[in-house]
């Protein structure tokens, strides 16, 4: 492993130190820090909008490889009306499960022993928490490692808690694994957009995997406080796989919050910012967010899939026409000042980040 990656983390930002919620809830579960307790507008409601949740897209991953033209379709319609659909049929049965053993794993791991893979001041990968940018902003529920997975030479093995048997083996075959469903779905989009098969995946230069395991503790006070707080993905996509049990992500449609009701065994997938400005804003980046219960603490694992720095984010000109859908997001940004950006405020709803990509901004 390259040493001038160890010293300078990714580059793209980095997290302030917060307690471990998992600690907190250890100590005293009736506990709830003020810091932790959103104020009163951003809470999660208890009217819940669980029917609508059974309208979002199902697309089958072995239809799309087959050439299918009509589920190809779907996930046009997938991708402009809803940002976010599940994936069946993508063959990573026995992938999941080990990955999610792993995770679980490393969570159950005592504080010291975690606390070896902690972020370092000047970087987001390790074990810590997300976006902690001031010292008096409202946390989140939530502790996370996060590791850039692929390709192999940009991992960084010193947050990699290898003292777990499966724990490489885990990542590699799941790291895999998804990037086969990536590649699957890039050749559907970049027919979509009128491209050639292999358009999305250039688009990105130097593709990379980042994953970001989440621990979200039970919480007594579920109505006071959030898992993830609402944001929008710094990727092109995002694919995540949460227990089959609890319903806790959330999606902005409509300007309504809408539970994602898990199927069991299938792979969440949502459209990033970096694909809704190379689409021209056709495909949407939509808002979301996860709540926390009172009984169960849950695991999520999200694969964000990542341009090189160098990408740059303007929209394909196949998805510009000046009379039906003129150009509205910027010709001069280039991944890097994009996610340095984003990573430097405080994760705070969706329209401040893609705003930087739009036109006129
Ligand atoms: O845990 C979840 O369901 C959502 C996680 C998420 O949105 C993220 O890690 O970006
Ligand atoms: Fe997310």
């Amino acid at each position: 492993m390259g040493t001038m990656q160890e010293d300078e983390g990714l580059g793209y930002g980095s997290s302030l130190p917060v307690p471990s919620v998992q600690e907190i809830v250890r100590a005293d579960p009736k506990n709830i820090p003020e810091k932790y307790i959103k104020d009163v507008e951003d809470r999660p409601k208890a009217s819940d909008n669980s029917q609508l949740s059974l309208h979002i897209p199902i697309i089958d991953l072995s239809l799309l490889a087959n050439g299918d033209v009509a589920e190809r379709r779907k996930l046009d319609v997938a991708c402009k009306e809803w940002g976010f659909f599940q994936v069946i049929n993508h063959k990573c049965d026995e992938a999941i499960p080990k990955m999610k053993e792993s995770v679980a794993a490393f969570f159950d791991l005592p504080l010291t022993e975690k606390k070896k893979y902690a972020m370092a001041a000047n970087d987001i990968q390790g074990y810590g928490q997300g976006y902690v940018v001031s010292e008096d902003q409202k946390l989140d529920w939530n502790d996370l490692l996060f590791l850039m997975t692929l390709p192999c030479n940009m991992r960084n093995v010193k947050y990699w808690p290898l003292t777990i048997p499966s724990f490489k083996e885990s990542v590699d075959e799941y790291a895999s694994e998804i990037q086969r469903v990536t590649d699957e779905i890039f050749k559907n989009l970049s027919l979509l957009m009128g491209k050639e098969e292999n358009c999305v995946k250039e688009l990105h230069k130097d593709m990379k995997q980042g994953i970001r395991m989440n621990y979200y503790p039970n919480c007594i006070r579920p109505d006071l406080v959030l898992g993830v707080s609402p944001h929008s993905d710094a990727s092109s996509i995002t694919l995540l796989v949460q227990e089959d049990e609890i319903t806790a992500l959330q999606i902005k449609h409509k300007g309504e919050w809408i539970p994602v009701r898990p199927i069991p065994n299938a792979i969440v997938v949502n459209v990033g910012d970096v694909l809704e400005a190379w689409s021209n804003g056709i495909y949407k980046s939509i808002e979301h967010r996860a709540v926390t219960n009172e009984e169960r603490s849950r695991i999520s694992i999200a694969a964000f899939v990542i341009p090189g720095n160098e990408a740059e984010l303007n929209p394909v000109e196949t998805m510009v026409d000046d009379d039906r859908s003129p150009r509205i997001y910027r010709n001069d940004v280039k991944y890097i000042d994009y996610i340095r950006y984003t990573l430097a405020k405080k994760m705070d709803g969706k329209l401040a980040n893609i705003e930087y990509l739009k036109l006129g901004t």
